[in-house]
């Protein structure tokens, strides 16, 4: 059955998080993006979320290079075929290189009003069983270690699974050892964000006596041999991220030995379906893998919370709940986490209502294109 496309409407939002947000490549506060609205003829409307950035740090996008591509690429060619699954999505937007951010974006909304159109919560869509996930929580980098072991007792208090502390040089095996001496026993990991190279292999090696659940992207963003290299010198898991952008991607690295997990982050891997044929990989050559965040609004935390009830994901994520973020998120209810864990939602589709009203304050700008 074919999903009749009515029109796609591109909302860019501003929103700005409760706290700045630092990673060894910079700081985060206000957060522009894109929410697409897929709307078919019955009147279903479903939606997705570009979690490209405004500067290019984090990976080459950006949401003006997603607005380019959405308007001159992706939505002509959706325009001009006939989608009757979201998976066709995924194989059109094959013709153009890249641009995974974007296509993701358009890819998500289609997955949404798809699970709509069938009376079925993503998650069910999508093949995932669980009716709970676990979560973990990724903190930045803080400005001494006090509020770093204060920011930890928060939210260990709170319940979540995990800790992800970002760090960099000059802020790593110092300060995790003083977190370690404060929190002995918690579940801990570290997020590097690429800032190190093969020359810090001793200095990453003290790491091994943290008792780590892994390490994330220690290494080049674009990098999958020094970090197999890397990988052979260390007890302590890689957890590649940057590094992966499809499931061919994931092949390479495992077969390389560069890494032992990996986050999937459903926007740098292209959508659903890629990011399901990695999990599904992963699943069948017993690698962990978790799902990551880019600190999104909660359309696309609704995406990732689906995306968690497959059955490999059995590491908690980095979704944490919409207040850790948003004074306010534009879905309803917001994403709330007990004791580190989120009920899916059994609604259709992503399984949130987007809030009207805050969609509309936190817009200021819509394009519509017709089919
Ligand atoms: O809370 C979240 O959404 C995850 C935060 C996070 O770690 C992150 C935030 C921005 C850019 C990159 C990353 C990352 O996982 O590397
Ligand atoms: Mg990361």
């Amino acid at each position: 059955m074919t999903i009749p496309m009515k029109e796609i409407k591109l909302h860019k939002l501003n929103m700005r998080l409760n706290d700045p947000f630092t990673t060894s490549f910079g700081t985060f506060q206000d957060k522009e993006f894109f929410i697409l609205e897929a709307v078919d003829k019955d009147g279903n409307r479903g939606f997705g979320e570009s979690v490209a950035f405004s500067s290019p740090w984090y990976s080459e996008e950006t949401v003006k290079t997603n607005q380019h591509v959405v308007e001159d690429f992706l939505i002509p060619i959706l325009q001009e075929n006939t989608i009757h699954h979201p998976d066709d999505v995924s194989d059109l937007f094959s013709s153009i290189r890249r641009n995974n951010m974007a296509k993701s974006a358009i890819e998500g909304a289609v997955w949404d009003l798809y699970a709509k159109r069938k009376h079925l919560p993503l998650a069910k869509a999508l093949g995932g069983k669980k009716t709970e996930i676990d979560v973990g929580i990724s903190i930045g980098i803080q400005p001494t270690v006090k509020d770093l072991l204060n920011t930890i007792d928060h939210y260990a208090q709170e319940g979540y699974k995990r800790i992800k502390l970002k760090i960099k040089p000059g802020k790593d095996v110092n300060v995790l050892q003083e977190v370690r001496a404060h929190f002995p026993d918690l579940p801990i990991m570290a997020d590097a964000n690429s800032a190190y190279t093969l020359k810090d292999i001793t200095h990453l090696q003290k790491l091994d006596d943290l008792n780590l659940m892994m390490i994330e992207q220690p290494l080049e963003h674009d990098d999958i041999v020094d970090h197999a290299k890397l990988q052979k010198a260390l007890r302590t898991p890689i957890c590649l991220d940057e590094s992966i952008h499809s499931l061919a991607d994931a092949k390479k690295a495992i077969q390389l030995g560069s890494c032992k997990i990996i986050n999937i982050k459903i926007g740098r891997v292209g959508g659903l379906t890629e990011a399901k044929r990695i999990h599904d990989y992963c699943k069948e050559q017993r690698i962990d893998v978790w799902c990551g965040g880019m600190l999104e609004a909660g359309v696309g935390r609704a995406h990732n919370i689906a995306l968690t009830t497959l059955p490999g994901f059995t590491l908690p994520g980095d979704t944490a709940g919409s207040s850790r973020y948003w004074q306010k998120d534009i879905i309803r209810p917001e994403v709330i986490v007990e004791n580190g864990v989120i009920t899916v939602p059994d609604k259709p589709g992503i399984g949130y209502d987007i809030d009207e009203a805050a969609l509309k304050k936190f817009t200021v700008k819509t394009k519509t294109f017709r089919f």
